[in-house]
């Protein structure tokens, strides 16, 4: 858990929030070294519909962009033959998974065509804005400084607010003074929320989110729409993982949240190289429960591939834990590796967390082909 000390990340703290995915002992050992604080950025925010609608923009002769204050740089759609086919897929059901108990998978392999993954994985790598978000813990009554041992980014907002649609380019639009410039607002009274870390004379005043949402780009936003329709389920998240090497990793955990409501329904999409998923029950809750369990703890393995796609759902977070080990030497896992999940996020502390965990305060990366790999990205001089 984190400190109980009153400092801003603890001021903030999401009631029922839980410990971010990377705390096990294990990952600890492997990823803690001197202690640091994380702090969330202030500043201020803008723009757009819910998750949907991201305002657009062209910047140059060809490339069509979505833009948002929040961006630390505007982000390319895809290319119409690109989005087709995406909006085109799944060309095969799902394989229903629940022959343990808990566990409820529907599995899609692939979900994408290996080709139009491939495509999409060269795009997202080089197009997203990355983060090496890094947090302390409290561990034991000690403070231990964890770096997430993965790139990460997300965009999305809960249930309790939405994006302002106010930009010319977007259907429904409000023409007007402050066309370049959205907001977040109430779902129900449709006011701006306050949004960033404000240094008001007492924290405790501050009533709105702590990060600084991001509408979902419309590079994503086609993948998301595609999985809705195939799954029946709503998603107004989209968190990204990119798996550089064998080295990258993320450590047992369930996302079992409580900002996620009972029984969330999350897709995960795999692209690039084949990385191994593993599952494994979770310990009953009681003695009672132990000896009344007459099997043994399950598990299982999904060597997840390009295009492919879990949902997972019903009981699994509850009943299961998942992770992608790490795995070592030269071989097909080299090639990196991005994972998509969609999910939903019912009130405002799911934000915060999402944004703290993998956005974080510290440096934006971005894909540099030359070098062939994540480099620290700075605004271009005016
Ligand atoms: O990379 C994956 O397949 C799993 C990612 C995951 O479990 C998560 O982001 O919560
Ligand atoms: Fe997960």
């Amino acid at each position: 858990m984190a400190s109980k000390k009153r400092t801003i990340d603890t001021y903030f703290g999401i009631p029922g929030a839980k410990k971010p995915r990377d705390f096990d002992t294990s990952v600890l050992h492997e990823e803690s070294t001197v202690s640091k604080t994380i702090k969330t950025a202030g500043s201020h925010i803008t723009n757009t519909d819910n998750t949907a609608n991201p305002i657009t923009a062209k910047n140059s002769e060809n490339a069509v962009y979505s833009t948002h204050a929040s961006y630390p740089f505007p982000i390319p759609h895809l290319s119409d033959a690109l989005e087709a086919a995406i909006l085109g897929s799944p060309t095969r059901a799902g394989r229903v998974i629940a022959n343990q108990t808990g566990l409820d998978l529907l599995y899609f392999e692939p979900y994408i065509s290996r080709n139009t993954a491939r495509q999409l994985f060269e795009f997202l790598r080089s197009e997203l804005p990355f983060y090496r978000v890094e947090y302390d813990i409290m561990r034991g009554g000690a403070k231990a400084h964890v770096r997430t041992p993965r790139w990460t980014t997300v965009f999305g907002l809960d249930e309790t607010a939405r994006f302002e649609i106010n930009h010319p380019s977007v259907p429904g639009s409000i023409s007007g003074p402050q066309s370049l410039e959205g907001k977040v607002v109430d779902i129900l009274t449709g006011r701006p929320i306050l949004v960033g870390i404000h240094n008001t004379p007492d924290q405790r005043t501050q009533t709105g989110y702590k990060a600084i949402p991001r509408p979902v780009p419309y590079c994503l936003d086609a993948l998301r729409r595609s999985t809705e329709a195939a799954t029946g389920c709503q998603f107004n998240f989209c968190l990204v993982n990119y798996y550089a090497s064998g080295e990258d990793s993320i450590s047992f955990h369930s996302d079992d949240e409580r900002f996620l409501g009972q029984c969330p329904a999350i897709a995960s999409f795999s692209l690039g190289a084949r990385r191994d998923f593993l599952m494994k029950q979770k310990s009953p809750k009681s003695e009672l429960e132990e000896l009344n369990s007459s099997t043994s703890k399950g598990s299982l393995k999904l060597p997840l591939g390009n295009g492919d796609m879990v949902l997972m759902r019903g009981r699994t977070q509850a009943t299961w834990q998942h992770s992608i080990p790490k795995r070592s030497g030269k071989n097909e896992w080299d090639g990196g590796r991005i994972n998509i999940t969609f999910r939903r996020a019912l009130v405002r502390g799911g934000t915060d967390n999402y944004y703290q965990y993998n956005v974080g305060s510290g440096p934006v990366y971005k894909w540099s082909a030359a070098g062939q790999e994540m480099k620290p990205w700075t605004q271009a001089p005016n």
